[in-house]
């Protein structure tokens, strides 16, 4: 953890490491607008101290879902509760959450220590004990400098951490955040990543989080919820979304996979062969499946390798081969590709192909997931 962190941290937590998160209990929760169902039945359990983001496309409900939580929106049904504690129909200054968004929210007419101050002023702590923990909250997060300063005089990363310590500063066991590193540039949101995970580390805070920067999601998650069309497609570790999707949305969304289409051979519960449209046959991992049923195998462009023709394989020929840097992006045409069908992206380490070369492809059976091909994505 960078030093600073380490100091902002203790600064919030002194002489404690202690878990200070709780735990967040969401029940079919629901929201409409004018006869719009936005949020369609969200049901998850976040643990204490759990990092976990909605991420999504714009419009999926995640900002509306977060705003539930937090008491602005009222839900139309469903549950919320804190530690086990019912809280849906309290007000949101009575929840104890903190709350960071893409506009900082800071006050204009307040200095930077106005502005930390204020919710220990709101929430009755004594003078002096404001006093020392602003200054020592600032001066953790190297904002001493700036204490007698208003926001327009910062730049937009030193208002993120003022807005950052302001929230932190009254230690809420959950925090929620929308989109909040969204206006900064690449290396600043980087390294705000980098700080708000250690804090939130070192703290044991319950966080979550909204954005639609997949990046973002997968450096700071425990667990990241895809939400789509208002409902939560899978709930997962990072690891768990990337390798074992469960809709063709979620392999689609997180890393763009392939998608290629055929019929399975076998059958029952522990059904692994493909026989591909264009030929060959994919090994997938065993799934529930019935003999002939007509499927989608979705794998990840780096999951896909290129092999000498005696192994099982699907052949066909280079259409692009481009290297960016550490490795080489492949376009490859299948035989027998239908009219319109897009070539297959293949991202490979070793060495290189030409264009117009032949190729034979495959995948390790753990790479490969099968889904019916009604199910939507
Ligand atoms: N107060 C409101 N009145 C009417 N419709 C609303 C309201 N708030 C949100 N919506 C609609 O609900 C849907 C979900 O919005 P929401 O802001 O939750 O999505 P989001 O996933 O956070 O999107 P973004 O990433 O663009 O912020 C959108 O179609 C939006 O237009």
């Amino acid at each position: 953890m960078p030093e600073q962190t380490k100091l902002l941290a203790s600064a919030l937590a002194p002489g404690s490491n202690s878990l200070t998160g709780k735990s967040l209990s969401v029940t079919g929760l629901r929201k409409s607008y004018s006869g719009t169902t936005v949020v369609d039945g969200v049901d998850m359990e976040i643990a204490a101290g759990e990092f976990v983001t909605f991420l999504g496309s714009s419009g999926s409900g995640k900002t509306t879902t977060l705003m539930m939580l937090a008491g602005f929106t009222e839900p139309d049904s469903g549950s919320i509760a804190v530690d086990g504690r019912d809280i849906t129909k309290l007000n949101p200054g009575k929840r104890d959450f903190g709350f960071v968004f893409q506009q900082y929210l800071l006050f204009p007419h307040m200095t930077v220590s106005e502005n930390v101050a204020f919710p220990l002023q709101l929430r009755g702590v004594a003078k002096e004990e404001i006093r020392r923990r602003v200054g020592e909250t600032l001066e953790a997060a190297g904002l001493s400098k700036f204490a007698g300063r208003k926001p327009r005089e910062l730049s937009g990363g030193q208002q993120q951490r003022v807005a950052l310590c302001r929230v932190l500063v009254y230690r809420p066991p959950i925090v929620l955040m929308d989109e909040p590193l969204g206006a900064l540039d690449k290396k600043l949101r980087d390294q705000m990543q980098t700080e708000i995970k250690s804090i939130q580390r070192e703290l044991g805070l319950t966080v979550v989080y909204v954005t639609h920067d997949q990046e973002e999601a997968l450096v700071l998650s425990d667990r990241i919820a895809i939400m789509k069309d208002g409902r939560i497609e899978q709930f997962d570790t990072p690891r768990g979304l990337f390798e074992r999707p469960r809709t063709p949305f979620v392999a689609d969304f997180l890393g763009a996979a392939n998608f290629l289409t055929g019929k399975v051979e076998d059958g029952g519960d522990g059904c692994t062969r493909v026989r591909l449209d264009t030929g060959g046959v994919l090994t997938a991992r065993a799934h529930p499946c019935l003999p002939g049923q007509s499927v989608r195998a979705a794998v990840r462009p780096g999951k896909l390798r290129l092999v000498s023709a005696e192994e099982s394989c699907c052949t066909g020929t280079v259409e692009t081969a481009v290297y960016v840097g550490t490795l080489t992006r492949i376009t490859v045409r299948l035989d027998g590709a239908a009219p319109g069908t897009p070539p297959l992206r293949i991202e490979t380490a070793g060495v290189p192909p030409r264009t117009g070369e032949r190729v034979c492809v495959t995948a390790d059976r753990d790479d490969v997931s099968v889904f019916d091909v009604t199910d939507g994505g």
